[in-house]
């Protein structure tokens, strides 16, 4: 062999070269069998070895190899050849540093080493693709992203290294480019800095880290929050022909960390918990074979102002303490971390980047958060049991008709086996409530607190209840999956571009897919599943108490389009990558607009149109779900939920432009021509003035209107947090008073009102003076400018014109008897009406024992009291001892 010889027009001798390749991170074996194909030209052997596969190893390098015609035999990475010191078998080879280590090169000189023939090892080459970001701090890089089509790359005058990135996506995932955002991630990556990718649901995020795990045999780490999602990511790396494992709870092989922290696998994926476990074996693998980057997936769970606050993802930080080059003295370079997530406000992103201690060079990579084959709509329901009919009634009959004319098939009910009414479900009969009441939800949420709280049944609310009814996260180990580790495949899969938006009308779209449908509860999630599979759909239930094999049945049947509808709770929600969703419909409110927009972000990843739709109940405020918060965090739990609320409420806005405005993105002044409000068009203006001077007058605590003869300084003022007796009127109280005082207004309804407020509030006339706002406005006060609009109220005729909110139009066009406890109480000292009145709850309660006497008397077991069917159960237990 040849190899000690320098060859006509080689750069280097080929013990150099196999050093310098081994010290970017190259596979031993590969480079000699590179080298003994193509001769020891750095250029040729680096095509070699890059056109491969991109890595010394996998599968995916023998075939490139072969295509080319050059015969050699690469060997996959195994527990032997990754765990095997990689020395050259040559003699004379300079392998080791002067410290005996293997020393990390740069990323980017493995990269630009391939075309630059003549450069030399070590030195830094510049990054390989135009960034658009300026040096600054940190550096924002906004970049256009055709979200279906991933065009823009072509016209950037793609540099030759990027055709290598891209023959490689190609190879391995079909791809045909990369999107411009994904360049500029990789792009950093390549200069060694550290990255935080804010882009769309469905945008492509994971591809950034993956790829980086294609150009060197160094590890991605990636840092993942659920166990569905690793397993998901895993199984589909494993099809394209790239091995992945997982690690942590779920992971029920014990010999796969092992294996994991020996090299073995290409990328390795685990919980925040166990990196944090897995420090002294991760600066093992730093050193040998290398870690080429840690990926901090669905980064929003690090802020605790974020909608999935993770604990452990704060403790993330060890990451950049632990793996710079100071630490680390085999390292050249701090190891890069890569931050993704689609749903980070302003306030968010920036906690994430000091949490995490990323670096102050760190480029932020933003794309539009618009999705733009994403119909949005809201609807007004009552989101219970009783409304499912009129709600699902259209769905029922897409879903039906589809079948009809594909044929009838096997109906296929796997709504697991519970029966909901075994279940009691505090929460559940306290939202079961009809009463329109908002405080309702108010009062709940200032339980919170106190942990306790009281049903409309009296029964005791106690927080562990009613956390078991919710999902409030998704814990880690939310899915228990029979295997950890994916080795890639003989045949990767070939996964064809995401359509263009298509053209054929949105109705035609629709009915084929998928349609995942979120409620609050786990509960509901088995009530209205059983309703659609009672309907002739294929539904089923998913909630995190459900039995693991049954969730792995849905996930299956899922992806396998053997299902129509997934009735879920958030569980369900995070990494569902499936292309071909139709329809997310949200039942019921969700916690915030981060939550909602990552769970409707499920819908159309094929580029074609879906649609978003969420059925809320507007006349009842929604209520913040139980959950350990600190003061602030209940804070900004409330701001959440106000913002989600009002995004319901709102008439005149374009929906898709409140959403992404909500991440911080001016959307232009055009809307998206395709939500409801888009179509519809905002609702007649309304002259509100006069209205706001009777409110406004009240809260100034003066007579406002001297005709009527009003003392609006009589309104009792209540104590609100830690503010002074008398301060500010409580915001019932205000409108019970002015329904009492002028008669015009008597019949008013109170979320008219809140309504007003809210416009009153968004003019900046009003502000609510609680020191924790909650979701309604609940202490107004007048401000200067309040104040100068009254002032000008007097001389000036100039109207308050603004488009009532969604509730201000179901109060006046469905006005409701005024039947809240002042209506109840007015009358009272009339003797005949307190004779009617008690003479009817008299009645009422005769009428409800009756009823449930009558249930008594029907049940099989004949016993009457609870005392005697406990003594029952008893005494059958002793029977079978
Ligand atoms: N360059 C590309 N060209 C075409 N399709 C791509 C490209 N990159 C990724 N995709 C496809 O986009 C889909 C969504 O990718 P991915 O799961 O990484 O999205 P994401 O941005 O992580 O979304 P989420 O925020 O919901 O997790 C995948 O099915 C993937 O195959
Ligand atoms: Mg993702």
């Amino acid at each position: 062999m040849e190899e000690e010889a320098c060859a006509p027009g080689s750069d280097v001798s080929a013990d150099g070269l196999i050093a310098e390749l081994l010290d970017m991170g190259f596979d031993f074996d590969a480079i000699t069998a590179a080298v003994g194909a193509v001769g020891p030209r750095r250029g040729d052997v680096l095509e070699a070895l890059l056109g491969g596969s991109g890595t010394s190893s996998g599968a995916g390098a023998g075939r490139g190899m072969a295509s080319r015609g050059a015969a050699v035999p690469v060997r996959p990475v195994t527990a032997s050849s990754a765990a095997r010191p990689q020395r050259p078998a040559g003699k004379g080879a300079r392998l080791s540093n002067p410290r005996g280590r293997f020393r990390q090169s740069s990323i980017t000189d493995h990269i630009a080493s391939g075309t630059a023939g003549r450069k030399e090892s070590g030195r830094e080459a510049s990054a390989s693709f135009p960034c658009s970001s300026a040096p600054g701090d940190p550096r924002v890089a906004p970049v256009g992203v055709d979200f279906c089509s991933g065009q823009g790359l072509e016209s950037a005058g793609e540099s030759e290294q990027m055709g290598r990135v891209s023959a490689v996506v190609q190879r391995h995932f079909g791809f045909s480019s990369l999107k411009a955002f994904q360049r500029e991630v990789l792009d950093a990556w390549f200069a060694h800095r550290d990255c935080l990718v804010l882009a769309a649901t469905g945008s492509g995020k994971s591809l950034c880290f993956q790829i980086p795990a294609l150009l060197t045999t160094k590890i991605v780490v990636v840092i993942s929050p659920l166990i569905s999602l690793m397993h998901d990511q895993c199984l589909k790396l494993a099809k394209h022909g790239i091995s992945a494992c997982f690690l942590g709870s779920g992971q029920p092989d014990s010999r796969v960390e092992g294996k994991a922290m020996a090299g073995m696998y290409k990328i390795v994926y685990v919980c925040p918990e166990t990196v944090l476990r897995l420090m002294e074996p991760l600066k093992t693998l730093a050193e040998k074979p290398g870690i080429a980057l840690f990926a901090i997936d669905e980064v929003h769970c690090v802020s605790k102002w974020g909608h999935d606050f993770r604990p452990d993802y704060r403790r993330l930080s060890v990451l950049r303490e632990n793996f710079s080059s100071s630490k680390l003295k085999f390292l050249k370079h701090d190891i890069p971390l890569m931050a993704l997530t689609a749903t980070a406000t302003i306030p968010v992103r920036e906690d994430i980047v000091k949490s995490l201690k990323m670096s102050e060079d760190t480029t932020i990579v933003l794309t539009s958060f618009f999705r733009p084959n994403l119909r949005f709509s809201v609807k007004h329901s009552r989101t219970n049991a009783s409304s499912y009919g009129k709600d699902f009634k259209e769905l029922i009959g897409t879903y039906n008709a589809s079948r009809k004319f594909k044929g009838k098939e096997q109906q296929q009910q796997i709504v697991c086996e519970i029966d909901p009414d075994s279940e009691s479900s505090s929460y559940d009969s306290l939202n079961d409530s009809e009463s329109d009441d908002e405080d309702a939800g108010v009062d709940y949420a200032g339980h919170e607190d106190k942990n306790v709280g009281k049903t409309k049944f009296g029964m005791t609310l106690v927080k562990e209840n009613i956390e078991n009814e919710l999902d409030l996260y998704p814990g880690v180990d939310d899915f228990d999956v029979s295997c950890g580790e994916f080795l890639e495949c003989s045949q990767p899969e070939s996964s064809g571009f995401p359509a263009q938006p298509n053209k054929t009308s949105l109705s035609e779209c629709l009915d084929q897919g998928p349609t995942i449908v979120y409620v609050p509860t786990r509960k509901e999630t088995v009530e209205l599943a059983n309703f659609l599979c009672k309907s002739g759909l294929r539904a089923a239930a998913y909630n995190a108490k459900m039995p693991k094999s049954h969730l792995r049945q849905v996930h299956q049947q899922f992806h396998c389009n053997d299902l129509e509808i997934v009735v879920a709770t958030i569980a369900f929600g995070m990494g569902i990558d499936k292309s071909n969703v139709r329809r997310i419909i949200h039942y019921g409110f969700p916690q915030s607009l981060e939550a909602y927009y990552q769970e409707a972000g499920r819908a159309g990843r094929d580029g074609k149109m879906s649609d978003c739709t969420l059925y809320c109940n507007f006349l009842r405020v929604p209520s913040l779900l139980p959950n350990k918060r600190s003061e602030e965090q209940t804070k900004a739990a409330y701001r959440m939920l106000r913002d989600c609320f009002h995004y319901s409420l709102n008439t005149s806005k374009c929906r898709a432009k409140i959403l992404v405005k909500y991440f911080g993105e001016e959307f232009g002044p055009d809307g998206c021509h395709m939500c409801d409000i888009c179509i519809d068009g905002p609702p007649r203006m309304h002259d509100f003035k006069e209205e706001a001077i009777v409110f406004m007058n009240v809260l100034q605590g003066r007579s406002g209107d001297e005709t009527e003869g009003v003392i609006y300084s009589s309104v009792p003022h209540y104590r609100s947090g830690g503010r002074r007796f008398g301060e500010a009127p409580n915001f019932r109280m205000v409108v019970s008073h002015i329904r009492e005082k002028l008669p015009r207004f008597a019949a008013s309804d109170k979320m008219w009102w809140q309504g007003l407020a809210r416009i009153l509030e968004g003019l900046g006339y009003i502000r609510e003076a609680a020191e924790t706002p909650r979701v309604s406005m609940q202490y107004p006060e007048l401000t200067e400018e309040g104040l100068k609009f009254l002032r000008r109220s007097q001389s000036e005729a100039e109207p308050l014109s603004a488009h009532p909110d969604a509730a201000m139009l179901l109060a006046m066009n469905d006005p409701r008897p005024f039947s809240d406890f002042s209506e109840w109480g007015r009358g009272w000292a009339d003797p005949e009406i307190r004779r009617q009145r008690l003479a009817g709850s008299r009645a009422g309660r005769r009428s409800r024992k009756r009823e449930r006497r009558s249930r008594q008397q029907q049940r099989p077991t004949g016993f009457t009291t609870a005392k005697e069917r406990l003594a029952a159960i008893l005494s059958k237990k002793k029977r079978r001892r």
